[in-house]
């Protein structure tokens, strides 16, 4: 009997949960989660799904339910690692995390926001081929309470990737998407990765962060006219510095990102991680991009100072859930300013 290829996802929160469970609908692949805080509720009770794509699915569970990535381990070698948390390299780095699950033949695929993911999972494991999701989705996790409410509509690339070739990087991401693609999701591969991550950043390196920073979903934004003042502004120095990195966007990439929520007061995730009290994608979704400009010397005045204000947030959020320890009496710096 052929067995399957085993896929280990990390990180079944709104977009990881329905990625394992369109895999799970495929049924090409072995399909196994890591769950971290509610474990004990879905190894009993599994999931409730209420998804735009599926409908309505009551307690469902994949292949196997890991409580943590070394419990994983024993179970491999996989064919395929997808990591879906939150990518907070400030705090744990995705290439720590899946150390114990990578195989000498384990692809990675990562479907996850933000900007030049694959550089340090290449630095640490060259020559394994790292994939690139882009999820256009609106589905959230609430304790095992699935609500998908925009289709599951994702790109599927590899990261530029010199300890591979071609082939193989094409050949891995498109034998994944076989095993995810199906008649309900809307999965695709896209060629040129770079060029699309850059795209999605036109709006989540200035959405997002503008969002989070006011406190305003993008409806309120726009009636208070931060759309035209400070929006506006940033995304063009998003696509100068892709124009500057090869990437030429679509002149319709501004107006196309700012009506892609029309008619709705949306709180892009950015926000929403801010309002939970969770640290934010600060680094991914925005510091990695404004490095690039530096390699590149483009300016990029109003995202250098968003990216800064967005740096004390996250201490904030950071001290809130006990990953920044500050001094109980004020240190005293002895700096001269001016
Ligand atoms: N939600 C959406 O609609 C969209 C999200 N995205 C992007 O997709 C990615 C995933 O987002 P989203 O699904 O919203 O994230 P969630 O916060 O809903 O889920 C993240 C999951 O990862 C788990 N996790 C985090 N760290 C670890 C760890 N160290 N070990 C094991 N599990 C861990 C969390 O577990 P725990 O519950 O224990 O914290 C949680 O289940 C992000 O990059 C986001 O920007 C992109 C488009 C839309
Ligand atoms: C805008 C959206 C929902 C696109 O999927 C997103 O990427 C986010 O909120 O971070």
């Amino acid at each position: 009997m052929e067995t399957k290829p085993k896929i280990l996802l990390i990180g079944p929160g709104g977009v990881g949960t329905i990625v394992a469970y369109g895999i799970y609908y495929v049924g090409k692949a072995d399909i196994s989660i890591v769950v971290r805080r509610d474990y004990e509720k879905v190894k009993e009770n599994g999931y409730n799904i209420n998804s735009c794509d599926y409908g309505e699915i009551k307690n469902w569970k994949p292949d196997n339910i890991f409580p943590n990535v070394e419990a994983a381990a024993s179970y491999g070698p996989f064919d395929f690692i997808v990591v879906a948390t939150k990518n907070l390299p400030d705090i744990i780095k995705v290439e720590d995390l899946i150390e114990p699950v990578v195989s000498e033949h384990t692809s990675v695929a990562l479907f996850q926001n933000g900007f030049d993911l694959g550089r340090p999972l290449i630095a640490k494991y060259p020559g394994h081929v790292i994939i690139s999701g882009v999820s256009h989705i609106g589905s959230h996790n609430f304790h095992g309470e699935i609500h998908q409410t925009q289709q599951d509509k994702s790109f599927v690339s590899y990261f530029e990737n010199s300890t591979v070739s071609k082939e193989v990087n094409e050949a891995k991401t498109k034998e994944f998407i076989a095993l995810y693609s199906n008649e309900k999701n809307n999965c695709t591969y896209f060629p040129d990765g770079k060029w699309n991550r850059y795209k999605k950043l036109v709006y989540n390196a200035s959405f997002n962060t503008i969002c989070t920073l006011t406190g305003v979903d993008t409806g309120r934004l726009e009636l208070s006219g931060g759309i035209d003042t400070i929006v506006l502004p940033a995304m063009r120095e998003i696509i100068a510095i892709a124009k500057a990195d090869g990437c030429e966007l679509s002149d319709d990439a501004i107006n196309s990102a700012i009506h892609s929520d029309d008619g709705d007061y949306f709180r892009p995730s950015m926000l929403v991680d801010a309002d939970k009290g969770n640290p934010i994608e600060l680094e991914v979704i925005l510091g990695n991009l404004l490095r690039v400009a530096n390699e590149l010397g483009v300016a990029a005045p109003t995202l250098n100072v968003i990216y800064n204000l967005l740096k004390v947030v996250q201490f904030r959020l950071k001290e809130a859930n006990g990953i920044e320890k500050v001094p109980k009496e004020r240190p005293i710096n002895d700096k001269y300013w001016k």
